[in-house]
């Protein structure tokens, strides 16, 4: 178990993280979300210890063997597949016999066999991730960190690397995974929501789902409309929010039948639509947050 205690850490006069208060590694996948300079890489940093709070304390179990999936790729390039994975596992301190058995068995669990003599630099960005991943679960840790493992990675793929992570939690790691994509949350047993340096809620994803206060009402096709509609909608005070999702235009509101029966309305008059109720996707569920937090139009 980690435990942050009113944890502060700043970048000169820059505060990424305040007054932290929070306990990590319970079994499991927790999640982290939270737009573009939340504050994600500092909270996992800190949780690897390489960097320190500059207010507050981390207390961690004794003896807990962590592993790291760093943002950017962090094997050499030059090297061959199988060749990064030995120099991990020595890094590590598995002998020979070790070391070449965990590297067939990870090989083969990441489906990278095929490509054991390829330079790690010519793999495609899924491939790479995978093979960062094995790396950083050469030696068992008991808490595997990944900062943002699906990033600028192809959907196919993504779904792969989080098969691995799963594998992973399974096995008995507990994992600790950020993430820019918000339905990643149905991968997680736990989400944190980080925004500004803060912790905004700590769920289950379902509870997050759960709580949602808002009926949301999608107009399909809105195209031509939306532009008139949305700004006569965020003047209506039964509206809590309203956006376009690409061609559709989505409204949130607590009344819900005032609200559906303009919006049929209008769709009759303006030849839009279908206008259908529907449940809150994972992008109106955080928003939400963001939104009570006093940001409306922060962008993921
Ligand atoms: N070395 C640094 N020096 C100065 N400011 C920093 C440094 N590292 C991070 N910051 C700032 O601290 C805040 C939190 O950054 P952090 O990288 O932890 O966020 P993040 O949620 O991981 O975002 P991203 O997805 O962009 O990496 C940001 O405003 C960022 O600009």
């Amino acid at each position: 178990m980690i435990r942050f205690q009113e944890v502060t850490r700043r970048y000169g006069e820059k505060t990424a993280l305040k007054d932290i208060g929070l306990t990590l590694g319970e079994a499991g996948i927790h999640g982290l979300i939270g737009p573009d300079g939340a504050g994600k890489t500092t909270l996992i940093k800190l949780v690897a210890g390489l960097i320190h709070p500059t207010e507050g304390k981390i207390l961690r179990e004794k003896k807990l063997r962590l592993g790291y999936v760093p943002e950017t790729f962090a094997m050499y390039e030059e090297m061959g597949v199988a060749e990064n994975l030995h120099f991990y596992g020595q890094l590590n301190g598995l002998d020979r016999e070790r070391r070449q058995k965990r590297i067939d068995e990870l090989l083969c669990w990441t489906d990278l066999d095929r490509f054991a003599d390829r330079r790690a630099g010519s793999l495609s960005g899924g491939m790479k991730q995978k093979l960062a991943i094995a790396a950083a679960v050469m030696h068992r840790p008991d808490l595997l960190l990944l900062d943002e493992p699906t990033n600028g990675v192809d959907p196919l793929s993504r779904r792969e690397v989080w098969r691995l992570i799963q594998t992973v939690a399974r096995e008995g790691t507990r994992v600790l995974v950020s993430t820019q994509y918000l339905d990643e949350a149905r991968h997680c047993d736990r989400v944190l929501l980080l925004h500004r340096g803060r912790v905004l809620a700590d769920e289950k994803p379902q509870e997050y789902r759960q709580s949602f206060p808002y009926r949301v009402w999608i107009v399909r096709d809105a195209g031509g409309v939306r532009g008139k509609w949305l700004s006569q909608l965020r003047q209506e005070s039964s509206v809590a929010e309203a956006y376009s999702r690409g061609t559709d235009l989505v409204v949130w509101s607590r009344e819900a039948e005032t609200v559906g029966r303009m919006l049929e309305r209008w769709a009759q008059e303006e030849e839009a639509g279908p206008v259908e109720t529907g449940s809150p996707d994972w992008e109106d569920v955080f928003t939400r947050y963001l939104m009570e937090d006093g940001e409306g139009e922060e962008k993921w």
